[in-house]
Formats: C-alpha cells, structure tokens, sequence
C-alpha cells in the first residue's frame, strides 16, 4: 500500500493568538484576560486544575464558545487544516457503529452505510496502522477500550479526507486512557507534526510528558496564572501553587 503523499511533506501552521478572551456562562466566570501566543513548529501546552478552563478554551478556540476578546489565526499563506481531538466522545454499545464507519464519517464526507471507495479504505488501513490499531477496523466504536478510543480519535484527526495532515492540531488530554505503547505512538505523531511545521495546542495533566515534549506551557485556572518554557517554569513550587491555587469566585 502506499502512503499518502503528504505523510512526511511540510505542514504551514498558523501562529494562533489569544488576547483578553474570556468566557461566562449565565452568572459563572469560566476564563478571563487569558492572553497566549502558540507558533508555527512548536507544540504549546495547557496545563492547570480541573475545571480550571482548559477544555473551554480550546472549545472557544474551535468555535464552540461564545467567547469575549480575540482568537486569530494567522496563517502562512492560504488557511490551511485543523485536527481536533476532543476529550471524550461516548458511544452507546448498541449503537452499530465500526471504526471504518466512524472515519468514513470524517474522512469521505459521505454516510457510512455507502461502501467507502477503495482509496478511502487503504487510507483508514493506513491510519490504524499508524496509531496501532491494526486489525480493529471491524470492531464497533461502543466496544473499544478506553484507550482504543482515544487511538481512534487522535487517527480523524490525521486527515482531512484528502489524506492531508493538519497544520493545526488541537489535542484536548489524548493521553488520559493510553498504555506505555500508546503514549509512544502517540509522541512519535506529536514530534513527527510538530518537526513538520504544524503548530500544536495540547491540554495535558501529565507534567512529566509537558516537560519531556511541549517548547512552551501555559498554566491556567480561570485566568494566565504563568507561561514559558516547561523546564523553566514547571518547578515543584510552581506547581504546588497552580494545584492549590483558589479562583475568586464570581
Ligand atoms: N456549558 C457549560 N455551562 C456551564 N458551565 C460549564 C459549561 N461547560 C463547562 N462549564 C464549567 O466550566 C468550568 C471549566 O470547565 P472545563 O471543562 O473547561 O475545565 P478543564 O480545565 O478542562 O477541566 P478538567 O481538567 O477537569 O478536564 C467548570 O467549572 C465547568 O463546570
């Protein structure tokens, strides 16, 4: 089989800026003043509490916030493509749908039940493969493990439909349910855009893998508690603060 031709071809990411953006919900602040810059060729991490607004900030970055301030994106050249791997997605077991199925959904942009082109196929073929899940093409989405899943969410985002690369990926926690082998491919996929050219924005609780993989990392608990280079400012001070920090409440 052969590999689509833009694995390994150079990817344009955006530089994508937060200034001032906040976000409520009725009387509930969520985010507020939160200004960061993530670059082209970098992978920027999120960090913080839960419930701390990490999660938001990436559904306002997607659109799915009606957030105060400004987000840009400001591209190379043309706009180029965003991969979106969300925190959770739940599938009822009864719910007859394969993994084929649910990328078909993404990748041919076209319903499942339609036998998917042969081209389409190979690159789902490809995409399993990659992530580690060969084999698991027929298995329905409700009766994957949690980690599976996770696999399965991190490959939609691997291609546009076009076998095309994201020049933006936007990761909220693709690590939470993933084994040793897991967190290896997908560091290999994270290195591998990022050394491309992708700009990358990663909501992550596991500081050691910040630490190892992320060039820059923003701490966040409602608002920018601290930003900089995860060696720098990921100290056991640092984080003992941003774990106990006390948001003032609305
Ligand atoms: N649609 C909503 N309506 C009201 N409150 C919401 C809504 N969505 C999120 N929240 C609240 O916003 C706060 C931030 O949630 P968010 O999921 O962004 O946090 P997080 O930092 O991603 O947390 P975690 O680390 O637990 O994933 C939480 O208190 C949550 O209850």
């Amino acid at each position: 089989m052969n590999a689509p031709a833009s694995v390994g071809a150079a990817l344009e990411g955006p530089a994508v800026r937060f200034e001032g953006v906040g976000l409520r919900y009725g009387a509930a602040r969520i985010l507020e003043g939160i200004d960061l810059r993530a670059e082209p060729g970098r992978i920027h991490a999120i960090v913080g509490p839960n419930g701390g607004g990490k999660s938001s900030l990436l559904r306002c970055l997607m659109g799915q916030a009606p957030f105060s301030g400004t987000i840009a994106l400001d591209w190379p050249a043309a706009p180029g493509r965003i991969g979106y791997v969300p925190q959770v997605v739940e599938f009822d077991r009864n719910l007859p749908l394969t993994v084929t199925d649910f990328l078909i959904c993404f990748m041919a942009r076209r319903p499942a039940f339609l036998r998917p082109r042969a081209a389409v196929r190979d690159r789902i073929a490809l995409l399993l493969d990659r992530v580690g899940l060969a084999g698991k093409a027929r298995r329905r989405m409700g009766d994957l493990s949690g980690g599976e899943r996770q696999r399965v969410l991190l490959a939609q985002a691997l291609d546009d439909g076009h076998g095309r690369e994201p020049d933006l990926m936007v990761l909220d926690e693709p690590m939470a349910a993933l084994d040793a082998v897991g967190a290896q491919v997908f560091e290999t996929i994270l290195n591998g855009l990022r050394d491309r050219g992708a700009t990358l924005i990663w909501v992550e609780h596991d500081l050691a893998a910040v630490r190892r993989l992320a060039d820059r990392v923003s701490a966040i608990d409602g608002q920018l508690l601290f930003q900089g280079a995860p060696q720098a400012e990921l100290t056991p001070d640092r984080v003992l603060a941003l774990f106990s920090h006390r948001r003032a409440q609305p």
